[in-house]
């Protein structure tokens, strides 16, 4: 079947690039050094219909399964819009503005207007500071099935064993919840579209306002971001870092 979907491609032009799938506006891979930082599933499904295995979806307007709507929402399958396309700021970084809006379909499932801005941003910069990954609190491993929505949690996560055993560092700005998902070999089976074989290559770690709801009043807009940094351990004296920067801002 031909793709359903189409992508927009944020390139800083030295083999570190950021692909949007406009389907959800899921980010579906970030290459530093063209070293690939997201998991996305070989059986990942690019109907235009289904979410997409992997990635960064948005999640909106609700967490988990819902009885009025699709499971984690309808943003994650929605086709999102273009405000701009990708551009390359003086700094260098390059920058692209993603939006979504209700239509009639999301009407019929949650009766509120909307819209959704998505701001995302390609960064890299080079520092010699070695020790940014300092972790000074309890660790989290995952050695079976986990589903869990941490409330309240510290603004900056490290991820370790991501990508040849590298780490990766998230930083959340209203975002106060954090949602660490491994389906493990169990309920693999009940995920079509993962392989059975894949779980211990993936963990999803998500920031999100999940357990409480944001209540926004007519015309006002709420806003969150967050930042996702990895290393590329190839580059001696400095330490590169690519950045996806996250702004998030949701109003109606
Ligand atoms: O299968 P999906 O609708 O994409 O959901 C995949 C997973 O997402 C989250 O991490 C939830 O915490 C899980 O409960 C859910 O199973």
């Amino acid at each position: 079947m031909a793709a359903a979907t189409s992508v927009v491609l944020l390139d800083r032009g030295n083999n570190t690039t950021c692909t949007i799938n406009l389907h959800g506006a899921t980010v579906v891979s970030w290459r530093v050094n063209n070293q690939e930082q997201l998991f996305v599933s070989k059986a990942a499904i690019f109907d235009g219909k289904a979410p997409i295995r992997g990635g960064i979806p948005v999640v909106f307007p609700h967490f988990g399964p819902w009885s009025y709507g699709p499971n984690h929402g309808f943003a994650r399958v929605t086709q999102w819009g273009v405000e701009k396309r990708p551009e390359r700021l003086p700094s260098g970084d390059v920058e692209a503005i993603f939006f979504c809006t209700d239509n009639e379909w999301t009407r019929s499932i949650w009766h509120y207007q909307f819209r959704l801005t998505y701001r995302l941003i390609l960064r890299e910069k080079r520092t010699r500071d070695m020790v940014i990954y300092q972790e000074g609190r309890e660790a989290v491993t995952i050695g079976e099935w986990t589903d869990r929505i941490y409330q309240n949690t510290p603004q900056e996560h490290i991820i370790t064993n991501v990508v040849s055993g590298r780490k990766m560092r998230v930083q959340k700005y209203n975002f106060p919840d954090t949602v660490v998902w491994n389906p493990w070999l169990d309920h693999s089976k009940d995920v079509p579209d993962l392989g059975e074989d894949e779980y211990p290559n993936m963990i999803c770690v998500e920031s999100g306002h999940v357990s409480s709801p944001v209540v926004l009043l007519p015309g006002t807009a709420f806003e969150a971001s967050q930042i996702l940094q990895g290393s590329d351990p190839y580059v001696f004296t400095y330490f590169f870092l690519g950045n996806v920067l996250m702004f998030f801002k949701c109003s109606y």
